[in-house]
């Protein structure tokens, strides 16, 4: 079990056997040292053991917590976060389905290997700018049981099949991405934050697919259908992942609005910490622009210059889809590539047949906008690349991931060398730069395809967070970039966050679903294309036969 430290020098140390909490001045009440904290703005969790605490009372003394301090800031699959009501701290908790008993040095290890393989994996391949690993922290267990009753009234109801662990007293401590990453003290200024989840970026390309149909419509544009029949959607998004990665700025219009229209899981939009806008479930209204512009009219006309109305509305609107294109367009690697080199982009397609904004095109006769191209240092530009680790895409991986799993039941003590749960160190790092595909049949081979494609679905699952704080025209950007839209300019930070790697165990799992996805969408959609597609061929045939006649 993790010892508790003693008092600290006060230093942030990340990376430490799951700190306890107590005398570490970035995690008591006390005002944070300059730059201290794992949010340099602060704060927030105060010192104790985990222990069974005097019962609640008012008043942060030291060695208790408050769990009226800390808010629901949202949820996954895996995670349930919760954000300090003051500091821009937050605690990221793991969920387990009721009665899954898990070991507390199996939550501890668990979240290590989060915070190990966000350090040593993901901050190589997205670049340190982007990456906060936060450091596992030890809870009062009190606090943890107080704060999910507290919280379970505000949870969607599509989430509550899993429960907050509140056994271990462990969690992970991050900076509040929904707040603008301050060098001192947080400032109060109001900020809007954007929360997109783009999915994958690229059309598979390799050798070993054998649905056609995976060569011209992307996983996101075809899964919608299956989503949407199933009942987790009420309607197929107009949004298509390679419009947002294609890097021009018109298919990224295209892509961002239709985010806003159909949010799903993939868009929210927080206003000073707080969800204004973005589907919690399946049953949640239906996207209200109006409300959202209200919203957001003094962020980006602060001199009130702009009446109510729809007009306003659409102006609104087009000042955030421009402004997040800007951003994402960012480069604050100052053109730095991350560490892998897989070419000059996506071998595949670079327009999804299923995308409305391609379809539009060809209707009209033209073809798809030139792709620009991301710039080589933005994070979408980075997150594509580690997503293009997937080389052989689901089907021509699968049999690597058995050839592993027939030599692990003859040797399952190997697990551990093989580092299949870790430790997610310098050298789990390094196989991962063997991009060949030539397959030399031995397991060393299929281990290092398995670990790129757990790699590559992580990447393909995580979410960028744009946090925007209005600054003074004269602002100076060395401190923090800047980004100006027609009536403000906005100090910004680019984040990514959901970096857990995606489990050994989860490929059987995208094995099935990927032919899921793929005959649902072939046996609905493709076939009334084609439909479609003979009816008017017959239709002109019929044409040609009148003509005959005549
Ligand atoms: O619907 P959610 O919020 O539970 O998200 C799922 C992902 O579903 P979605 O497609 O709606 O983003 C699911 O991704 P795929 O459906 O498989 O594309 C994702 O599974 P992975 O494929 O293993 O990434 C699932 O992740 P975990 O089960 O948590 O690993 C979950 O994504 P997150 O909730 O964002 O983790
Ligand atoms: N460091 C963070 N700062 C602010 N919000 C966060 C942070 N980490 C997660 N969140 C919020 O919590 C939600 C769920 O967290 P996430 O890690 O995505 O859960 P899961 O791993 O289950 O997908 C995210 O969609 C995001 O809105």
């Amino acid at each position: 079990m993790a010892a508790t430290v003693g008092v600290a020098s006060g230093d942030y140390e990340p990376g430490s056997r799951g700190r306890g909490v107590e005398g570490r001045p970035w995690l008591t009440g006390a005002p944070p040292p300059d730059g201290g904290g794992c949010c340099p703005g602060g704060p927030a969790v105060s010192s104790s053991r985990p222990r069974e605490a005097p019962g609640p009372h008012r008043g942060m003394d030291e060695g208790k917590m408050d769990e009226n301090e800390w808010g629901y800031h949202g949820e996954g699959n895996k995670s349930l976060v919760v954000a300090h009501a003051q500091r821009c701290v937050v605690l990221r908790f793991l969920k387990f389905p009721p009665n899954r008993k898990k070991a507390s040095e199996e939550i501890f290890q668990h979240l290590q290997n989060i915070v190990d393989f966000s350090k040593n994996v993901m901050k190589e391949f997205l670049g340190e700018n982007y990456v906060h690993c936060g450091e596992v922290v030890q809870l009062p267990l009190d606090f943890v049981k107080q704060l999910c009753l507290k919280i379970q009234s505000e949870r969607p109801e599509s989430r509550c099949d899993k429960d907050l662990d509140t056994l271990s007293g462990y969690a992970l401590c991050l900076p509040n991405l929904a707040r603008l990453q301050t060098y001192r003290f947080v400032e109060h200024r109001p900020i809007l934050c954007v929360e997109i989840k783009p999915k994958c970026g690229f059309i598979p390309f390799s050798g070993d697919v054998t649905h056609e149909v995976k060569h011209k419509v992307c996983r996101y544009c075809m899964h919608q259908h299956l989503k949407v029949a199933t009942g987790k959607w009420k309607q197929i998004s107009k949004y298509c992942p390679l419009d947002l990665y294609s890097g021009n700025k018109q298919r990224m219009h295209f892509a961002l609005k239709s985010l806003l229209q159909e949010a799903q899981n993939n868009l929210k939009i927080f206003k000073n910490g707080e969800l204004i806008y973005g589907c919690k479930d399946a049953r949640s209204p239906v996207a209200d622009w109006s409300e959202l512009a209200h919203h957001l009219k003094p962020f980006f006309f602060p001199s009130n210059g702009l009446a109510g109305g729809p007009h306003c509305t659409g102006a609104v609107i087009r000042e955030l889809v421009r402004v997040i294109t800007r951003v994402l367009l960012s480069d604050s690697e100052k053109g730095r590539a991350g560490a892998l080199r897989l070419g000059p982009g996506p071998q595949g397609p670079r327009v999804c047949e299923a995308s409305p904004f391609g379809r539009s095109l060809r209707h009209q006769g033209k073809s798809a906008p030139e792709c620009s191209g991301l710039p080589k240092g933005c994070l979408l530009y980075k997150t594509l690349q580690v997503q293009m680790l997937d080389l052989l895409d689901i089907e021509g991986l699968y049999p690597l991931y058995r050839r592993v799993e027939r030599y692990l039941e003859e040797f399952p003590e190997e697990r551990k060398t093989l580092q299949i749960d870790g430790p997610y160190d310098e050298a789990f790092y390094q196989k991962l730069l063997d991009l060949s595909t030539e397959d030399d049949g031995t397991v060393a081979f299929a281990l290092t395809k398995v670990q790129q494609y757990r790699v590559a679905m992580t990447a393909k699952d995580c979410s960028v967070m744009i946090a925007l704080s209005p600054c003074l025209q004269d602002a100076s950007s060395e401190q923090r970039p800047v980004v100006a839209s027609s009536r403000s300019r906005f100090a910004f930070s680019v984040s990514v966050l959901d970096l857990d790697l995606k489990p050994y165990e989860s490929i059987p799992h995208q094995y099935k679903l990927d032919g899921k996805i793929v005959n649902y969408y072939s046996k609905t959609v493709h076939a009334k294309d084609a439909a479609v597609m003979s009816a008017r061929f017959k239709e002109s045939e019929d044409c040609t036969l009148v003509l005959h006649q005549v």
